[in-house]
């Protein structure tokens, strides 16, 4: 499993170790020694999974307040998505930076989300699942969201009109969001 550093406080892309033969390919999709060893210590204790049957589809950008805060590790089991993390740490210099990552089921590539980063997505193809392990279950009551198209952020998405829950048309800009992570 490579680990490559994505930007500061512990964020990362993962690659792991692809064996491809003539039948297909298997890989270690997560082997928490391999991680520990690399300095990755999360206890993760849920996994999700989402399908999404379009391209298009942009889910985000969600985080939990402290203390239910969580550290995602997320994945591509079929398809392709735009992956968006925002530091949303009111105190840290990289406040309101966000940085994008394509995950595929042919890159194999991982995106390891620390708390007080914001995460989010848009599908690139049709019926791309999505599962990322976190290591604080869901909490409704701390449950938070940022507009995925805040132009303070001015992130940039691969779509203009995304597919968007309810819930996602209505979060708050940045500057409004309730964040309580130092
Ligand atoms: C996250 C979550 C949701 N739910 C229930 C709550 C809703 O009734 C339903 C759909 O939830 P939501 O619309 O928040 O799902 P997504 O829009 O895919 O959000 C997720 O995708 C973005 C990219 C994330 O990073 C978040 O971890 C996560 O919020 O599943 C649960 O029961 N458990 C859970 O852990």
């Amino acid at each position: 499993m490579k680990v490559l550093p994505l930007f500061m406080d512990g964020a990362a892309i993962l690659e792991p170790k692809v064996y491809g033969d003539h039948r297909g390919y298997f890989m270690e999709s997560y082997n928490e020694q391999v991680l520990h060893e690399q300095g990755i210590q999360h206890v993760f204790i849920q996994d999700n999974q989402s399908l999404s049957a379009e391209a298009g589809v942009l889910r985000g950008l969600h985080y939990q307040l402290q203390p239910k805060a969580q550290t995602k590790l997320v994945r591509v089991i079929s398809g392709a998505i735009y992956d968006v993390i925002v530091d949303v740490r009111t105190s840290s210099p990289t406040f309101g930076r966000w940085k994008s990552v394509i995950l595929s089921e042919y890159n194999q590539r991982q995106l390891l989300v620390p708390q007080g980063f914001a995460h989010g997505f848009c599908t690139l193809v049709p019926n791309s699942r999505v599962t990322y392990k976190v290591d604080a279950y869901y909490s409704p009551e701390h449950d938070r969201g940022i507009l995925w198209n805040d132009p303070a952020l001015a992130i940039d998405w691969p779509v203009t009109k995304p597919i968007l829950s309810e819930k996602d048309q209505k979060h708050p800009l940045l500057k409004d969001a309730e964040l309580n992570f130092d």
